[in-house]
């Protein structure tokens, strides 16, 4: 009850530890504390707080729009959910380097393991779409030195993302992602490659664990675990993916509720009030204190 059972320093080691092993790291994203339950309960290895899904769950598009506040409460509320790692995306920082300062503290406050900031101009856009721009090598080492210097806890994890694979070609993307790691970034989240070969040029030429981003509708094809395994890829990313799935599953019930005039139909698809309960650990508030809240639950269909 309660949730997180450890601190996020043991969260920041598990992370570093499990990234040593050499095993892959599955890591769905969250859309809300619940999920990053569900998430942990399923077994997955981390728990990924995208910066697409808490500006949809704003209702705003993921063009800079979302303030560091909104981001550190949204991650801090979803990390405390879970005993695993979380990653969180921290865009471009949300300013230069004394932004970047700020933000890096903030979210280590918030109890993340990590962090990736990106070399994308701002305001910035989903790394999937065209026109997005980087900016120059100086900026981007600017924003990932001041990243490490902030960090308080030296388990935190600072990932340089590098979105220019899609602007400035395959090679120059790996240079920058080499200069990145000179910077002291401590992984590399290298956007929009396209193939296996183009991961495992990553991860055989960098000295540090590489994340690969499985998002629904972009650049990159959906690779499977194994796949990513053999290419050396160190973390994966589901970042949109439970959203668009419960999206869709709403979308679907609205759309009966409409036509039928009932749920009915949609009540074998829902998540039952048992399971409910159970993820929310009902039975360990009733055992702590008994007249707190007790309850009783009714036979499911
Ligand atoms: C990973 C990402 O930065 C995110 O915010 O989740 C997005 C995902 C997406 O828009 O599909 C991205 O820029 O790839
Ligand atoms: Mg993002």
């Amino acid at each position: 009850m309660l949730y997180s059972t450890l601190t996020p320093s043991a969260k920041r080691q598990a992370l570093r530890a499990r990234l040593r092993s050499g095993e892959l790291v599955e890591m769905p994203g969250a859309f809300n504390p619940l999920a990053a339950r569900l998430i942990q309960d399923k077994g997955f290895g981390g728990v990924y707080v995208s910066g697409a899904v808490v500006a949809a769950d704003l209702g705003l598009p993921d063009v800079g729009l979302t303030t560091l506040t909104e981001v550190a409460t949204r991650t801090g509320q979803i990390a405390r959910m879970t005993d695993l790692p979380t990653l969180v995306d921290a865009d471009t920082g949300f300013g230069e380097a004394m932004n970047m300062a700020r933000t890096v503290q903030t979210l280590e406050d918030a109890g993340v393991a990590g962090l990736h900031v990106e070399d994308q101009v701002n305001p910035k856009r989903c790394g999937h779409l065209d026109g997005k721009q980087v900016v120059e090598d100086a900026t981007a080492l600017q924003r990932v030195r001041a990243a490490v210097q902030a960090r308080r806890d030296p388990d935190l994890l600072i990932m340089a993302r590098t979105d220019a694979r899609a602007v400035l070609g395959f090679g120059a993307a790996l240079d920058r992602a080499r200069a990145l790691v000179d910077a002291g970034a401590d992984a590399v989240f290298p956007e929009a490659l396209t193939t296996p070969a183009e991961f495992e040029a990553f991860a055989s030429a960098l000295p540090v664990p590489v994340l690969a981003n499985m998002t629904e509708f972009g650049k990159s094809e959906l690779f499977t675990r194994e796949q990513l395994a053999d290419a050396g890829v160190a973390i994966v990313i589901y970042p949109v993916s439970l959203l668009r799935v419960a999206m869709g599953a709403a979308e679907r019930a609205l759309d009966a509720l409409r036509a039928e005039g009932s749920l009915r139909s949609q009540v074998p698809g829902m998540q039952t009030r048992a399971r409910l309960y159970e993820l929310l650990d009902y039975a360990g508030y009733a055992a702590f204190d008994g007249s707190v809240y007790d309850f009783t639950l009714k036979e499911e269909p």
